[in-house]
């Protein structure tokens, strides 16, 4: 059976959300982030690099950029880059074209639904649940690959509208350069050779998967999350959005909210990164809000070793006083095992609970 959409559900005009999407108690929102808080009441902030002069031929300048970005790394594993070189024009190109396709009504989306039973797991999707909790999240997506271009299927592109196709594609070149850039300067803060972290990740092999996140309104925020609290399995992530606040970052003990600044990039170290520099670059845990009054939309792309690729923390890394944190493992099976644990926490849970209700 297909799963039901979220933004039909969203549309039907239901009071209060269906039981599967009602969280636990411990992982409700506290606060509705579109409230405007005081500036008194604000704490530590997500950190924001300007990368202007990531090519500048002064040195110290160049320096400082990097100091700066592999800081974010290691501290919060997240971070707002500004005037990091995409264009205005195209970013919100980009996002008029996911706009323009999410407009579509429900049925014509359907024509493009993924089917994870049949492994097909590109195209229009809701989550699954994948264990007798039931789980779910407020929200619908599409995903497709983006990179490599030789393994891209464009029948699981978007054909509307017209543009998708173009302007994605440009997207996916200007953040496959900063792939570049970021790997390089996050193996020069680790000591080890500029293209090190690149090649271990797979080089030209390297996979970028797009992800729209699409959030309609919700009746019931306080009780719901958008995406729930996980750090992504990739190596890098990058992330636009259209400017709703909702994403959260986990931050010595406390959820803080990150701003939505005007074409800024958000960069996510993933599990990948943490892996290879063996624990001094951070993959940061996340989630996403939703609201009542607004629908957000996010863009992330998943950068990605190829599914073989061995990954385990770098031996230069590592030594007598900083032993391996991480086992060496294939992308596809800390892709398998992160699946098969959180199916198991949950399921835990679960059981958890029913053993409270009979009691
Ligand atoms: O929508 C967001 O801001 C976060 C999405 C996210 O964390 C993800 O897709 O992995
Ligand atoms: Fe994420």
């Amino acid at each position: 059976m297909a799963p039901a959409r979220v933004e039909s559900l969203a549309m039907s005009g239901l009071a209060a959300i269906p039981a599967e999407y009602v969280r636990p108690l411990e992982e409700r929102p506290t606060e509705c982030v579109l409230k405007v808080k005081r500036v008194e009441d604000e704490g530590p902030q997500i950190p924001v690099v300007d990368v202007a002069g990531w090519d500048s031929a002064d040195e110290e300048i160049k320096k400082e950029i990097r100091r700066q970005v592999a800081k974010a790394s290691r501290e919060w594993g997240v971070m707002q880059l500004l005037n990091h070189g995409i264009s205005e024009t195209l970013i919100e190109r980009l996002q008029a074209a996911g706009k323009a396709f999410f407009d579509l009504p429900v049925e014509e989306k359907e024509k493009y639904a993924n089917d994870h039973a049949a492994g097909k797991i590109a195209g229009y999707g809701s989550k699954l649940a994948n264990n007798a909790s039931g789980q779910l999240e407020w929200e619908d997506y599409y995903f497709h690959l983006l990179w490599p271009e030789q393994r891209r299927d464009m029948t699981t592109w978007p054909k509307h509208p017209q543009e998708y196709i173009e302007v994605t594609d440009a997207y996916g070149r200007e953040i496959r350069k900063l792939v570049t850039k970021i790997l390089g300067t996050l193996s020069s803060d680790l000591g080890v050779e500029e293209e090190r972290m690149e090649r271990v990740l797979g080089g030209e092999n390297l996979e970028m998967q797009l992800k729209i996140n699409y959030y309609p309104r919700c009746p019931q925020p306080e009780l719901a999350l958008g995406v729930e609290a996980h750090t992504d399995i990739s190596a890098l992530t990058f992330l636009l959005h259209n400017m709703v606040p909702g994403l959260q970052l986990f931050y010595e003990g406390k959820w803080v909210t990150a701003k939505c600044i005007p074409s800024a990039l958000i960069v996510h170290i993933g599990d990948q990164v943490e892996i290879l520099s063996n624990g001094k670059f951070t993959s940061g845990l996340h989630r996403g809000l939703v609201n009542k009054e607004k629908v957000r939309i996010s863009w992330a792309v998943f950068c990605d070793p190829p599914k073989d690729a061995l990954i385990g923390p770098m031996k230069e890394v590592v030594d007598e006083k900083n032993p391996p944190l991480f086992p060496a493992k294939t992308f596809k099976e800390h892709t398998d095992h992160k699946l098969f644990k959180k199916a198991q926490a949950q399921a835990e849970a679960q059981a958890a609970k029913k053993v409270e209700e009979s009691t």
